[in-house]
C-alpha cells in the first residue's frame, strides 16, 4: 500500500488481471458446494420462467381455435406451477448466496485484520487509517458481491441467453435472426463507452476512499479542529472532497446509464423491426401465438445481456478491489519472527545495546553506534532534547522496529532471534499515548493479562494509587469508560494504563512520559508505590519533570544521536554538564 495521503487517489489504473479473480477462489470454493446447487436452483427458477410465453404461443395457436378447453386448463395448471417453482427456487438461491456472500466477507475481513495486527508501528505511521478503513469494509463489501451472486449471475445469464434463444428459435428462425440483428451495434457501443465507464467507477471508489480517510482523521482530532475554530476551514476541505465524490458519481452513473439507454434503444428498434416483418408474414407463415410468444421472447433477450455487460463491470472493478485487498494481505510483516526464531526463556532482565545504530527512513539516523549496557533491576532514566530519541531506544528494545546495523541483547539474547511474543510478554510498555479501550475499567487494566482476578486488579490499581478514584465513580471498577477515555481526565488515564502495565508483572518496564499527567501529589504517592515494584525490574523511564528520575541508578542525556552524559543524578551535578543546566532551569522554574 502507497504511502498517501487523505486527498491523493490510490492507483486503480491497473489493467484488468485475471490473477486476482483465480487467487479469490481460495475464498470461493470454501463454499463450492453452496454455489453449485444456487447455481442448480438458479437454473432451474430461469427455465421455469422461461415456458411461459412458450405456453401462451400453444394456448393461443391451437388451444383457442379448436376450443379445447381441457388443454387451456392444463395449459393454465403447467403455468400456474411454472410461476411458483420458478418463485420457489428463485428464493432459495437468494438465501444460499446471501449466506455466501456474508461468509466470503468475513473471511476476507478476518484474513486481513489477523494481517493487520502484525504489521510493524513502520506500516501505521505511513498511512491515513481511513483508507485502511476503505479496504477492510468497502472494498471487501463489493467484491463478496462480485465473487458470490456476480460469478453466479454471470453464468446463469448467459445460460439464460442461451435458453432464450433456444425457446426463440423453436418459436420462428426468422423472427429470431431479426431480433439478434442489434447484438454488433450493441457491441461496439460497448466497446466504445466500457474503459470510460470502467475509469469513472475506479474514480468513484478513489474519492469515497479520499472522503472516509478525511473523515476519519477529522473526527480523531475534532476536540483540536474546536480548540482552533478551524471548523470552517475544514468544512471546506470536507465539501471540496464530498464534491468531488458527487461528481465522480454522477460521471459514473451517466456512462452506466449510457449502456442502459443504448440496449434499450436497439431492443426496442429490433423489437420494432420484429413486429414490422412478423406482420408482414402472418396469415399461414406465422401465427399470431407465434408472434406474441416470440415478441416476450425478444424483450427478455435484451436483459441478460445488459446485465452481463453490467457483470462485465463489476468484474473489473471486482479485480481492481482485490488488488488493493491482497496487496494489504501480501503487506510484508517487517517485523516478524526470524524463521529459526526461539522463545526466550524467562529473563532477569539485563538489557545491552550493541554498536546499534537506526534510522526510521533509512536516510537520517536517528541513534549512531549506540552501546548501552544495563544490569538486571538497574532503573534506567532517559532525559534530553526533544526529538533527541529517547522513545526510540526503548521502541527498539520491545523491537517496535528493526534496527539498521548492531545488536539489542536481552539477558544475552539477540532479540531478533526470539519471538516477539516471547519477548514482549515479558515487558511492562506505557507509552506516551495512555490508550483507553471501550469498556470497562476493570477490562482496561487486564487487558495485558487476561487471566488476572479482580482482587490483583485492585491490588494494581492501589499501587499506582488509581483506586481512590475509580472508587468515587458511579460503579466503581465496573464504570463503562468509551474508546480513547474520553470520560476521564489525562492523569486517570494515566493511572489506569499504569495498573495496566504493572499487572502484567514484567520484568522490563518501559515508563515513557508516563507521570506527565499527574500533579505532583499523586505522582508523589505513586512515586512510593513504584519504588517497591521497580524493585527486581529493570526499568527504562522517559520524563521531561526531572524531579521524577532523580532516584534513579542511572540518567542517560541523550542526544547527537547518542548518550552524551551517564550517571547518576549527584555525578551529573557535580560534572555541571548538559543535565546540570536542564535540572537547574527546572528548578528555576
Ligand atoms: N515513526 C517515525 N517515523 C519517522 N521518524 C520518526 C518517527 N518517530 C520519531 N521520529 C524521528 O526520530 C527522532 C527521535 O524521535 P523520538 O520520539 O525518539 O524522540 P524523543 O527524544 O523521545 O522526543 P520527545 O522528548 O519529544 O518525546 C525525531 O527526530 C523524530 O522526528
Amino acid at each position: 500500500m502507497a504511502r498517501n495521503r487523505f486527498d491523493v487517489d490510490e492507483t486503480l489504473e491497473t489493467p484488468f488481471n485475471i490473477k486476482h479473480l483465480l487467487r479469490a477462489g481460495v475464498y470461493i470454493k470454501r463454499h463450492k458446494q453452496k454455489m453449485i446447487l444456487s447455481l442448480v436452483f438458479s437454473a432451474i427458477s430461469a427455465a421455469c420462467a422461461l415456458v411461459g410465453p412458450k405456453l401462451i404461443e400453444t394456448a393461443l395457436n391451437v388451444a383457442v381455435p379448436n376450443r379445447d378447453y381441457k388443454m387451456l386448463f392444463i395449459l393454465a395448471g403447467i403455468m400456474l406451477l411454472s410461476i411458483l417453482l420458478s418463485i420457489f427456487f428463485s428464493v432459495k438461491r437468494s438465501r444460499y448466496m446471501t449466506v455466501v456472500g456474508q461468509a466470503i466477507i468475513y473471511d476476507i475481513r478476518k484474513d486481513l485484520f489477523e494481517h493487520l495486527q502484525r504489521l510493524s508501528f513502520q506500516f501505521y505511521d505511513d498511512r491515513p487509517h481511513g483508507k485502511i478503513l476503505t479496504r477492510v469494509i468497502n472494498y471487501v463489501n463489493s467484491v463478496s458481491d462480485a465473487l458470490s451472486n456476480g460469478i453466479i449471475n454471470f453464468i446463469l445469464e448467459i445460460f439464460n441467453l442461451i435458453l432464450i434463444a433456444v425457446f426463440m428459435f423453436m418459436c420462428d428462425v426468422r423472427l429470431s435472426l431479426v431480433v439478434m440483428a442489434g447484438i454488433p451495434l450493441f457491441l461496439i457501443i460497448v466497446l466504445v463507452i466500457k474503459p470510460a465507464q470502467r475509469r469513472a467507477w475506479q474514480d468513484v471508489s478513489n474519492k469515497s476512499s479520499n472522503l472516509n480517510a478525511y473523515l476519519h482523521e477529522s473526527l480523531d482530532g475534532m476536540k483540536i479542529t474546536q480548540a482552533f475554530t478551524r471548523e470552517e476551514e475544514n468544512a471546506k476541505i470536507y465539501n471540496n472532497l464530498n464534491t468531488k465524490m458527487y461528481k465522480s458519481w454522477m460521471k459514473a452513473q451517466y456512462t452506466s446509464n449510457l449502456v442502459w439507454f443504448s440496449v434499450n434503444n436497439i431492443s426496442t428498434w429490433v423489437v420494432g423491426a420484429m413486429y414490422l416483418v412478423g406482420f408482414s408474414l402472418l396469415g399461414p407463415a406465422v401465427q399470431i401465438g407465434t408472434l406474441i410468444a416470440i415478441s416476450a421472447y425478444a424483450w427478455r433477450f435484451w436483459q441478460p445481456i445488459l446485465q452481463l455487460s453490467n457483470l462485465y463491470n463489476t468484474f473489473i472493478n471486482a479485480v481492481a478491489y482485490l488488488e488493493r485487498i491482497f496487496e494489504m494481505i501480501d503487506e510484508p510483516v517487517l517485523v516478524d519472527d526470524a524463521p529459526d526464531a526461539t522463545e526466550l526463556p524467562p529473563i532477569k532482565g539485563d538489557v545491552t545495546f550493541d554498536d546499534v545504530t537506526f534510522s526510521y527512513d533509512g536516510s537520517i539516523n536517528v541513534l549512531e553506534h549506540f552501546n548501552l549496557d544495563v544490569k538486571a533491576g538497574e532503573s534506567i532514566a532517559l532525559v534530553g532534547p526533544t526529538g533527541a530519541g529517547k522513545t526510540t531506544v526503548v521502541n527498539l528494545i520491545s523491537r517496535f522496529y528493526n534496527i539498521n546495523s548492531g545488536r539489542v541483547l536481552v539477558d544475552g539474547h539477540d532479540i531478533s532471534k526470539v519471538t516477539l511474543h516471547s519477548l514482549r510478554a515479558q515487558m511492562g510498555i506505557m507509552l506516551q499515548d495512555s490508550f483507553i479501550f471501550s469498556g470497562t475499567i476493570m477490562d482496561n487494566i487486564r487487558y495485558g493479562r487476561l487471566d488476572a482476578t479482580d482482587e490483583e486488579i485492585i491490588a494494581a490499581a492501589k499501587t499506582v494509587r488509581a483506586h481512590e478514584f475509580i472508587s468515587e465513580m458511579p460503579d466503581g471498577y465496573y464504570t463503562q469508560v468509551n474508546e480513547r477515555g474520553s470520560r476521564l481526565s489525562q492523569g486517570q488515564k494515566q493511572l489506569i494504563a499504569f495498573a495496566r502495565t504493572l499487572l502484567s508483572d514484567p520484568k522490563i518496564l518501559v515508563l515513557d512520559e508516563a507521570t506527565s499527567s499527574i500533579d505532583a501529589k499523586t505522582e508523589r504517592l505513586l512515586q512510593e508505590g513504584l519504588q517497591a515494584l521497580l524493585k527486581g525490574r529493570t526499568s527504562f523511564i522517559i520524563a521531561h519533570r526531572l524531579s521524577t528520575i532523580k532516584n534513579c541508578d542511572r540518567i542517560l542525556y541523550i542526544s547527537n544521536k547518542g548518550i552524551a552524559e551517564s550517571g547518576s543524578h549527584d555525578e551529573l551535578m557535580e560534572q555541571k554538564g548538559h543535565y546540570y543546566q536542564l535540572y537547574t532551569a527546572q528548578l528555576e522554574e
